[in-house]
């Protein structure tokens, strides 16, 4: 307890820190003296900068929302988010919370309410099923500093400690609701730190089972920062479950983790090893964070058109990973507090075409049917260092390392493709971004830190041949290759995929953040070449590739045999999927055919080519 109080201090004072970070760096910071802390109930001041022409200047040519609702979206983006949290349905005093909200709160707070459009001072969010989530008119500042709101304040405190309660953004709820998640499912949360959604896993695998019973269920949440993955653990030690693993791997190289039912003699026998697939996977990706801006409002500082192009790849590596560890017939949800769509539809898009008919994208219009949602887009283009771009054919040569095939819509690449399309590293050329979630946070945890090295993506650029590039106006003032195309004289693409299955979640739609959501249906196996390193399907790989692959096949194959090791959970840091499954006795799996597992290595070197339209 009392090393949570010091952590408790501890993350106040970063906090503060962070403020104080940001005000140095406001141009609007009051003077001293004038009494000027942050005050969101005077309208005439704003404690941060709530523009930037770059940010409008991308939505607006991305067409996220029509023209004639441009301004409610960004009046809404400029207020501050109202509060949001979930009641534990787990939780013993479960039905006391309740009728504390209903009976108490929501009729004492009722003077409480400020917002013209609102009536309720608290209310259940509508779209979330059995009334468990609540949405406050008052924003988190508010919460701290209006008397009258005190004793409310101290009560969600109170059940927040102990876990009765979860303080959490209304869109970054929506993701697990989409996984349809069983009792007894096996889930992996792959990115989960801080774990307000592993949170919610728990509690709707709990929520079903017997009081004083465990689930069958499990659930592995893992993150790549061992800072957050001490967050995690203390967000979720809240539920005292025993169907929790927490993991600290870079979620692209997710291990293969094989289950050992039985005692350690019976593991000789590799037939009793049976590999761990999940039947659920929650892929919350790092991104650009943009559809925080309420929440965070130091994004709109620092918010560039790189961002969102450095992590493209990162997230697509992290989704083929979760799709290759999925069950077939299982459930994959890839989430975003984005709104980028080179962050959204241009990663589910690369998944679908790299997955072949291995995947469909979900239509899920008849789930949550009062969750107000948007179609994911079709089109949409790529801005890099000041210009627009429609098709990958256009993009500089010199720049498609960079700014890859599968960022457009058709993922066709040019020739000339350079590595672009077939590249797995993070574009720290673009944007070097350490993303943090800050959808979801109690009192006391840190606010959202997202540092973004933006020094390639500021007004002046400088190009491969030392020409410079003004990022705004997009002239170029000595002589270069890289010619600023006219947005909306360039060629742009529609995609082939039903991606308006996507679900965008707009802020003015309910008084929301951003968020986006799809959601995967895993349909068979995938081929080994979908999952090998990235390496893309709709490329002739050359003759040397699939050589090396064939012998890289072949080596794993006897190293994996050589090497039996015995214990619980047996833990294969990078090995290919199906050749981990191979030869194994696979009941587990809700294959449809266990045949087509087993991959001919032959077979599975060869390029499929599986890309359509
Ligand atoms: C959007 S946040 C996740 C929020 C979380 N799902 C929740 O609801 O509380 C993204 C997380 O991804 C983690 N991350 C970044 N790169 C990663 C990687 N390569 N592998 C695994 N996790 C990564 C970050 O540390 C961060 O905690």
């Amino acid at each position: 307890m009392g090393g949570g109080r010091k952590r408790g201090r501890t993350q106040r004072r970063h906090f503060k820190q962070g403020r104080e970070n940001v005000w140095k760096h406001n141009p609007q910071r009051p003077p001293a003296g004038e009494g000027g802390e942050a005050r969101e109930d005077n309208p005439s001041w704003q404690p941060f900068a709530t523009e930037n022409p770059a940010f409008e200047e991308y939505y607006k040519e991305q067409q996220i929302v029509s023209e004639e609702e441009w301004d409610s979206f960004m009046s809404m983006l400029r207020k501050p988010l109202p509060a949001t949290f979930r009641i534990n349905a787990s939780c013993q005093f479960f039905q006391d919370i309740c009728s504390q909200l209903e009976n108490d709160f929501r009729k004492s707070l009722e003077t409480e309410v400020t917002d013209d459009h609102e009536e309720d001072a608290i209310r259940p969010l509508p779209w979330y099923p059995g009334n468990l989530a609540w949405h406050l008119n008052f924003s988190r500042m508010q919460l701290r500093r209006n008397q009258a709101l005190e004793s409310f304040h101290e009560f969600l405190k109170r059940e927040n400690e102990v876990g009765n309660i979860t303080r959490q953004e209304a869109v970054s709820m929506v993701p697990p609701l989409f996984l349809n998640v069983q009792p007894d499912h096996h889930i992996l949360d792959m990115c989960a730190a801080p774990g307000s959604k592993t949170f919610q896993l728990l509690e709707m695998i709990h929520q079903s089972t017997k009081p004083g019973l465990l689930p069958n269920a499990l659930v592995v949440a893992n993150d790549v920062d061992v800072q957050r993955c001490n967050l995690l653990i203390h967000q979720t030690k809240r539920m005292c479950t025993a169907n929790l693993i927490v993991t600290n791997h870079e979620a692209q190289n997710f291990p293969g983790c094989n289950l050992a039912k039985f005692c350690s003699k019976m593991c000789m026998d590799e037939a009793k090893v049976q590999r761990l697939e999940f039947d659920r996977v929650l892929c919350d990706v790092p991104c650009s964070g943009d559809g925080t801006v309420r929440k965070a409002p130091d994004m709109w500082r620092k918010w560039n058109a790189g961002m969102g192009n450095g992590l493209h790849h990162l997230q697509v590596e992290i989704a083929m990973r979760g799709m290759s560890l999925l069950k077939v017939g299982g459930r994959m949800v890839y989430s975003t507090c984005s709104m980028n769509p080179v962050e959204n539809e241009g990663v589910v898009a690369e998944i679908l075409r790299r997955c072949g008919d291995s995947v469909e994208l979900l239509d899920v219009s008849n789930e949550l049917p009062e969750l107000a949602r948007r179609p994911g887009l079709s089109t949409w283009k790529v801005r890099d260092r000041g210009s627009w771009f429609g098709v990958h054919e256009d993009v500089p040569r010199y720049r498609k390392h960079v700014i890859s095939a599968s960022m457009f819509p058709s993922g066709k690449g040019s020739k000339d493709s350079g590595t672009g399309s077939s590249s797995v590293e993070v574009n720290t050329d673009v944007a070097d971004a350490d993303m943090k979630d800050s959808t979801d946070m109690g009192e006391g945890e840190q606010e959202t830190t997202v540092t973004i090295d933006d020094s390639n993506n500021g007004d002046n650029l400088k190009t491969e041949e030392g020409t410079k590039v003004d990022c705004e106006s997009g002239e170029v003032t000595t002589s270069s290759s890289y010619k600023k195309l006219n947005s909306t004289s360039i060629r742009t693409e529609h995609s082939d995929y039903p991606l308006h299955r996507c679900m965008r979640i707009v802020p003015h739609d309910q008084n929301s953040g951003a968020f986006f959501i799809a959601v995967l249906h895993k349909l068979s196996p995938l081929n080994e070449n979908q999952v090998v390193d990235g390496v893309r399907i709709d490329q002739n790989i050359s003759k040397d590739k699939t050589e090396k692959l064939e012998k890289d096949l072949v080596s794993h194959k006897a190293s994996s045999e050589e090497n039996t090791v015995h214990q619980q959970v047996i833990d294969n840091a990078n090995v290919l999927d199906g050749e981990q499954n191979r030869d194994r006795d696979n009941k587990s799996s809700e294959d449809k055919s266990s045949e087509d597992s087993k991959v001919n290595v032959n077979e599975a070197a060869k390029p499929r080519q599986v890309e359509r339209g």
